[in-house]
């Protein structure tokens, strides 16, 4: 892969845009505000997303999707998720034909309860071996930093997979393949969900014994959900299912966890909603693994209670005491 377009210029896309050059791939980066286009070509770096990370010079950037697409043979994908498919029926007559299709989010889309990659083919027709996803523990301001992380991208076309992963291979950041796409793309939409209620742990001031109960039983509801989907169990033992839920369920870093945290707290809903600058995708997602899980028949306890702090009113004491108080069973 030699050319591409990175859509668009937030925490994540800017960083994956950064690992892209610095594994030589030239880049077009895509911001929405063309003001925040010319700032990151003129100054190296984008200031309202990543301050103080400077920017490869492999890296444009531009307001115009149709400019950033041109001749890409690679098309990432990052914005919210709940906003893929709009966005994405406006970009794609400008997608060229053969590009391979890199989702980076982390969210399953509210009412049709369809991953990232399903999205993008439907919208695009795109056939399922052009689209591929990426997930791990990728807290985005530690990766421009530099800091030492591993991922993994999948894809069910093994040539387009080698492809990418020696597209985004540097010396800072290691990825790793997996055929498994249904897997990958499940563990970074959960993982969100279970983040919130070990912030809302946080917040209440709990230790490392819940956390490690909510990791542990979040991972175990996750590969229910995973297997009734047909995704691989192994992949939840792996950097996309266990790796990204203990990164993000333990970060200060993470919007999630600090989402939940505040609310945990005692921050009412619309304050903590008005408190976040940044995309928290499990806040919305959380309904939407819920209902793929009551469609497929999956008891999904943690993921029920942080809907129901989230968006039916309840107070996170509450929340604990219900998870704490389901019928006794076997592990
Ligand atoms: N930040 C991370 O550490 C990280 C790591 C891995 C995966 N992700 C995933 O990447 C995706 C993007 O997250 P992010 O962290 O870059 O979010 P962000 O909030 O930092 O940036 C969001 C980007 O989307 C754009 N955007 C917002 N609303 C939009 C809309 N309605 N239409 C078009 N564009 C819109 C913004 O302008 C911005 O460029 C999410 O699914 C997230 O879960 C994030
Ligand atoms: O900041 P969060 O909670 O969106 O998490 C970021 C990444 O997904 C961690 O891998």
């Amino acid at each position: 892969m030699t050319r591409a377009a990175v859509l668009s210029a937030g925490s994540w896309g800017t960083t994956f845009a950064k690992v892209l050059a610095d594994a030589g791939t030239e880049v077009t980066l895509h911001a929405r505000r063309p003001e925040l286009a010319a700032a990151i070509t003129a100054d190296r770096e984008n200031a309202d997303y990543l301050p103080g990370i400077r920017l490869p010079d492999g890296i444009t950037a531009t307001a115009d999707p149709a400019q950033a697409l041109d001749g890409a043979d690679l098309v990432v994908l990052s914005i919210p998720s709940q906003t893929l498919r709009e966005n994405l029926a406006g970009w794609a007559p400008h997608i060229p034909a053969q590009a391979t299709l890199l989702s980076l989010m982390k969210g399953i889309e509210l009412g049709s309860t369809r991953r990232m990659s399903e999205v993008v083919c439907e919208v695009t027709g795109a056939a399922p071996e052009r689209v591929a996803v990426l997930s791990g523990p990728n807290l985005a301001r530690e990766i421009a930093e530099e800091q030492p992380a591993a991922t993994v991208v999948a894809c069910t076309d093994p040539d387009r997979l080698e492809a990418l992963q020696a597209a985004c291979h540097t010396r800072y950041f290691r990825p790793y393949t997996n055929p498994d796409l249904v897997g990958c793309e499940l563990g970074g939409a959960v993982k969100n969900v279970i983040a919130l209620a070990a912030g809302v742990a946080e917040g209440l001031g709990f230790g490392d014994n819940t956390r490690a109960s909510l990791i542990t039983r979040g991972l175990a509801e996750t590969a229910r959900l995973g297997q009734a989907l047909g995704a691989d169990p192994l992949t939840f033992a792996g950097l996309a299912g266990l790796g990204d839920l203990v990164a993000t369920c333990s970060s200060p870093l993470s919007r999630n966890r600090t989402f939940g945290e505040h609310l945990g707290r005692g921050m009412s809903l619309e304050e903590t909603v008005a408190a976040t600058k940044q995309t928290a995708e499990g806040v919305k997602s959380c309904r939407s693994v819920l209902d793929l899980a009551r469609a497929h028949g999956v008891e999904v306890p943690i993921t029920e209670a942080v809907v129901r702090v989230c968006h039916d009113g309840e107070s996170p004491v509450q929340m604990v005491r219900e998870i704490m108080s389901r019928e006794a069973k076997p592990e």
